[in-house]
C-alpha cells in the first residue's frame, strides 16, 4: 500500500521529548482564562470502590470519579472542560505522567515521507521491484537491529538484577540459563513473512510472537487489502483471520501516525478502523490478539478501544476519545455512538470496517445495529464537528476511502450461495457475479465494486486436525455418557456446549458435584462473571482437566489454547454452529476431538447436519473419505457402574437447585404480598396454586419436592457420593484379577494411565 516509513530512531526520540514538553506546558491558548484548563481524558480519574454485593451489578463498576474540580463551560460550541478548584494546583487533578503517558506519545515520521493513502495504483516496474527489493533488505536490517538491542538490554538488565554471588555457588550454574532462555525469547526467523512487504516493526513483533509462518488465510489477504481492495475472506476456524485483518490495519496506523500529532503534542484524529464482533467475549479476545502483536512491535503504540455491553460506558467514552482501533460489540458500539457528541462524525473518518464472525453480525437480530452504525457511517451531515480542531476538519479523509473487511469461517446458506456465485470465478479469486454480491452490497456499501472474495478453504470447512465422533445414547442418560467422556478424557482441557442456559447452569452444578472442576458461561450472568470463567478455563495455570459448560456464545470466535474436546450435550440446531462449535478445538494446525452426544431422536437431524458439513468432501474429485463422523462406543461395564454416582449427583443437584428457585420465587412473593400489604403464607399460595393445574404444575411440583429433601439426607448423599468418588471405577476386576497380575499396580501409584479406571478396558479408540 504505500510506500513504507524511513525512521531515524534519535530523531523520533527527539522529537517525543520535545512533544512531551509541550504537551506539559498546557493547552495550547494564549487565552488567560483557559491556563489550567484540562480536557475530560486528562483528568486523573478514579475508579468508585462498591461493595462485594454490587460488583456484579450490571454496567456499574468500572465507574471513576474526580474530586476537586471546576467545570468549565466554553461559550462556542459548550465545550465542557475542566479546571482545579481554586487553592489546588493543576496538577492534583491531571494523570501523572507515566509509562503509559509516554506510550500515548506518538513516534513521528521523518521528513520527506508521502502520504499515501493508496488511491492511486501504478503498474510495477522493475524499477519499483528494486525498490521493493531494497526495502525488504533495509526491513531485515532494521528487524535485525531492533532484536540485538533488546536482546543487549535485556543482558544488561539481568547482569544488573544479578546478586553478589555466594562464592559457594559454581559460576557454570549461574546466569547461563537464564541468557539461553532470554535467547529463546529473541523470536523466530520470519523470513516467510517476506513477501508480505510488512515493516520491520510488525515483523519483529511477529518473530516475538514464534509466528514463523504467515496462515494461508494471511498469506492471500493481507496483500489485497494493504493494496487497498475491500476483502471477503473465508478460512475455517482457528485459521489466523484475526491478524489476516490485524497485520494491514496496523500497517496503515504505522504508516499515518506521524500525522495525527499537534503542536501540543496531542492526538488529533479519529480512529482509523472499526471492528465489529457478534459477542463479548470474542471482542475482548481480538483486542487482546492485535494488542499482543502491538505490544510485541517496538514503537508501535496503537491504542485500542474495547466497547462491549456489561462494562462502564463512560470509561469506554473516554477510551474512544483516544483510540487508534475500536473493538466492539454492535450494540454497546451503537449506544455510545448514539448518544456521544460528535462521537459518529469522528467515526466516519476510519479507514477499515471489519465485520468479523460476518455471517453471524449480518443475521436477523443482530443486523439491525450494524446497519444503523453503517448508516451512520455513511451518512452525510453539516455543521462542526466539536471533538475536532478545524485542522483536523481540513484533514478528514475524503469519502468512500473506508475499506470493508468481512470474515467468518462460514456464511448463511443465502449469503454462501450468493457469495460463491455458482462457481463462477474468474482469476480464482475475484467475484465475477455482481448479483451474487447483492446482498452484502446492499448491507455495507463496500467501496469497491468488486471486493476480493478470498476463500481459503473451499472444499473443507472444518479445520484439518480436527477428529469427529458420534456417541448414540438414550435422552435420558446424556448426564451419564457425558460423565463417561469426561473420564475417558482425564486431563482434556473441554467445551462442553448446550442449547439453553438452565441446560448448562444444571450441567455445570452436576459436575461441579462429581468433584470435577468445571465452569459455566452463558448470556444471562453478569459480564465480569462471564471474563472470569473464560480467563479461568483459558489461564495456562488452571486445571488441565478444566471444563467449560456453554451455551452457543462460547461457539464463535473463541481462541483458547489447548482445548482438546468439545462436546455437543445438545446438536447444534444449524450447520454453522457445529462448525464454530467443533472450531474452538484443533487451532492453528493443532490437534482436537469433537463428539457429539445424540439422542434417537435426534438422529436423523444430526446426519442432516453432517451432510452439510461434509457435502462438498463427499463430492470432491479426491479418493472418497469415509464418513466424517465416527461412532463411538463406550464400555457399557463402565456406563453401568457409574450410575451410581450420576444419580446420587443429580438428586444433590436438582435439590440445590430447586433450593435456590424456590426461594428466589418465595422472595419475590414476599416482596410482592409486602407492596400490597397483604399477609404471605406460602402454604396457602401453594394450595390455591394446585387448584388449577396448568403447564408448568408438574415441574413445579418437582421443584418443591427435590426443594423438600433436608439438610440430613443431603448430607448422607454428599457421604455416600463422596464414598463413591474416592474408588476407582471397577471394570471386571475381582480378588482373583489382582492376584493374577491383570493391574500394574506400581504403574497406577506411579499416576501412569487413566486413574479413573481400575482393571482392563479397552480404549476408546477415538
Ligand atoms: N501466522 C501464524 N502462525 C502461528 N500461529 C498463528 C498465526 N496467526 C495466528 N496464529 C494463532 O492461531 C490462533 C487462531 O487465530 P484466530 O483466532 O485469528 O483464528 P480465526 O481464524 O479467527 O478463528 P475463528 O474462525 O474460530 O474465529 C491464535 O491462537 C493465533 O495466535
Amino acid at each position: 500500500m504505500g510506500q513504507k516509513r524511513g525512521r531515524d530512531s534519535k530523531a523520533q526520540a527527539a522529537e517525543s521529548k520535545k512533544r512531551k514538553k509541550a504537551a506539559k506546558s498546557g493547552p495550547a491558548s494564549n487565552d488567560s482564562d483557559w491556563d489550567g484548563v484540562v480536557g475530560l481524558e486528562d483528568l486523573n480519574w478514579k475508579e468508585v470502590a462498591l461493595p462485594d454485593r454490587m460488583e456484579d451489578a450490571g454496567g456499574f463498576f468500572g465507574l471513576e470519579e474526580i474530586d476537586g474540580v471546576d467545570v468549565i463551560r466554553s461559550h462556542g460550541h459548550g465545550e465542557v472542560r475542566f479546571k482545579a478548584k481554586s487553592g489546588k494546583p493543576k496538577n492534583s487533578i491531571v494523570k501523572p505522567p507515566s509509562e503509559d503517558d509516554d506510550g500515548a506519545e506518538w513516534g513521528g515520521i521523518s521528513e520527506g515521507e508521502t502520504d499515501n493513502t493508496g488511491k492511486t495504483e501504478k503498474t510495477p516496474t522493475s524499477a519499483d521491484t528494486q525498490v521493493k527489493e531494497d526495502k525488504k533488505q533495509e526491513n531485515k536490517k532494521k528487524q535485525k537491529e531492533a532484536m540485538k538491542k533488546e536482546k543487549k538490554a535485556k543482558e544488561t538488565k539481568t547482569k544488573e538484577a544479578e546478586p553478589a554471588q555466594d562464592p559457594n555457588l559454581k559460576s557454570s550454574l549461574s546466569f547461563a540459563t537464564l541468557l539461553e532462555q532470554a535467547e529463546d525469547d529473541d523470536g523466530v526467523d520470519v523470513s516467510d513473512w517476506d513477501n508480505l512487504d510488512l515493516s520491520s516493526e510488525l515483523l519483529t513483533g511477529l518473530s516475538k510472537m514464534k509466528f514463523a509462518t504467515p496462515t494461508a488465510v494471511q498469506k492471500a489477504c493481507i496483500p489485497a487489502i494493504l493494496d487497498g481492495h475491500d476483502v471477503v475472506g473465508k478460512a475455517s476456524t482457528g485459521s489466523g483471520k484475526t491478524l489476516a485483518f490485524g497485520i494491514p490495519i496496523l500497517e496503515h496506523y504505522l504508516e499515518k501516525r506521524g500525522k495525527k500529532i499537534d503542536q501540543a503534542g496531542k492526538s488529533k484524529t479519529a480512529p482509523m478502523a472499526l471492528i465489529l464482533s457478534p459477542t463479548r467475549e470474542l471482542a475482548v479476545q481480538l483486542g487482546k490478539h492485535i494488542g499482543d502483536l502491538v505490544a510485541n512491535s517496538p514503537d508501535t503504540d496503537a491504542r485500542i478501544a474495547l466497547l462491549t455491553g456489561g462494562l462502564s460506558i463512560q470509561k469506554q467514552q473516554r477510551q474512544l476519545a483516544n483510540a487508534d482501533i475500536v473493538v466492539g460489540t454492535p450494540g454497546r458500539v451503537w449506544e455510545i455512538l448514539s448518544t456521544g457528541s460528535g462521537l459518529i462524525r469522528k467515526m466516519q473518518s476510519i479507514r477499515f470496517l471489519v465485520v468479523d464472525e460476518a455471517d453471524r453480525l449480518l443475521s436477523e437480530g443482530h443486523f439491525k445495529e450494524v446497519e444503523e452504525i453503517i448508516g451512520a457511517l455513511d451518512r452525510k451531515e453539516q455543521g462542526d464537528f466539536p471533538d475536532m480542531d478545524e485542522e483536523a476538519q481540513e484533514d478528514e479523509p475524503e469519502p468512500n476511502v473506508r475499506q470493508t473487511l468481512v470474515f467468518s469461517a462460514t456464511f448463511h446458506r443465502d449469503l454462501q450461495t450468493k457469495l460463491a456465485g455458482k462457481g463462477r470465478w474468474s482469476g480464482g479469486d475475484m467475484m465475477d457475479n455482481k448479483e451474487s454480491m447483492e446482498y452484502l452490497l446492499k448491507k455495507l456499501n463496500f467501496r469497491e465494486e468488486k471486493p476480493r472474495f478470498i476463500d481459503v478453504n473451499p472444499v473443507q470447512q472444518m479445520a484439518e486436525g480436527l477428529k469427529e465422533g458420534i456417541v448414540e445414547c438414550p435422552a435420558m442418560e446424556k448426564d451419564l455418557y457425558l460423565y463417561a467422556l469426561l473420564l475417558y478424557h482425564p486431563k482434556h482441557r473441554t467445551l462442553v456446549f448446550t442449547n439453553s442456559i438452565s441446560a448448562v447452569r444444571r450441567l455445570a452444578q452436576l459436575l461441579q458435584t462429581l468433584q470435577l472442576p468445571a465452569l459455566a458461561l452463558h448470556s444471562s450472568m453478569a459480564q465480569k462473571a462471564r471474563l472470569r470463567s473464560v480467563e479461568r478455563f483459558s489461564s495456562p495455570t488452571s486445571d488441565p482437566s478444566s471444563i467449560l459448560v456453554a451455551t452457543d456464545v462460547a461457539a464463535r470466535g473463541l481462541d483458547i489454547k489447548g482445548i482438546d474436546c468439545v462436546i455437543h450435550y445438545h446438536a447444534p440446531r444449524a450447520a454453522d454452529a457445529y462448525v464454530h462449535r467443533s472450531g474452538r478445538t484443533a487451532r492453528a494446525g493443532a490437534a482436537g476431538k469433537s463428539i457429539l452426544i445424540c439422542a434417537p431422536e435426534e438422529v436423523v437431524s444430526v446426519a442432516r447436519l453432517a451432510a452439510k458439513v461434509h457435502a462438498k468432501r463427499s463430492k470432491g474429485d479426491g479418493p472418497q473419505k469415509k464418513l466424517p463422523l465416527e461412532s463411538i462406543e463406550i464400555d457399557r461395564r463402565v456406563v453401568s457402574r457409574i450410575r451410581t454416582r450420576i444419580n446420587l449427583a443429580k438428586k444433590i443437584t436438582d435439590s440445590n437447585l430447586a433450593k435456590e428457585k424456590v426461594s428466589s420465587e418465595d422472595n419475590w412473593l414476599r416482596a410482592a404480598a409486602d407492596d400490597l400489604g397483604v399477609e404471605y403464607d406460602s402454604e396457602e399460595f401453594d394450595e390455591s396454586e394446585g387448584k388449577g393445574r396448568g403447564r408448568g404444575g408438574g415441574r413445579q411440583k418437582r421443584d418443591k419436592q427435590n426443594s423438600s429433601i433436608t439438610k440430613g439426607e443431603l448430607a448422607s448423599l454428599r457421604a455416600e457420593l463422596k464414598n463413591q468418588l474416592s474408588q476407582r471405577v471397577n471394570i471386571g476386576v475381582s480378588e482373583r484379577y489382582l492376584t493374577a497380575g491383570r493391574i500394574d499396580i506400581e504403574a497406577l501409584l506411579r499416576g501412569e494411565g487413566n486413574n479413573a479406571f481400575l482393571g482392563n478396558l479397552d480404549p476408546l479408540n477415538f
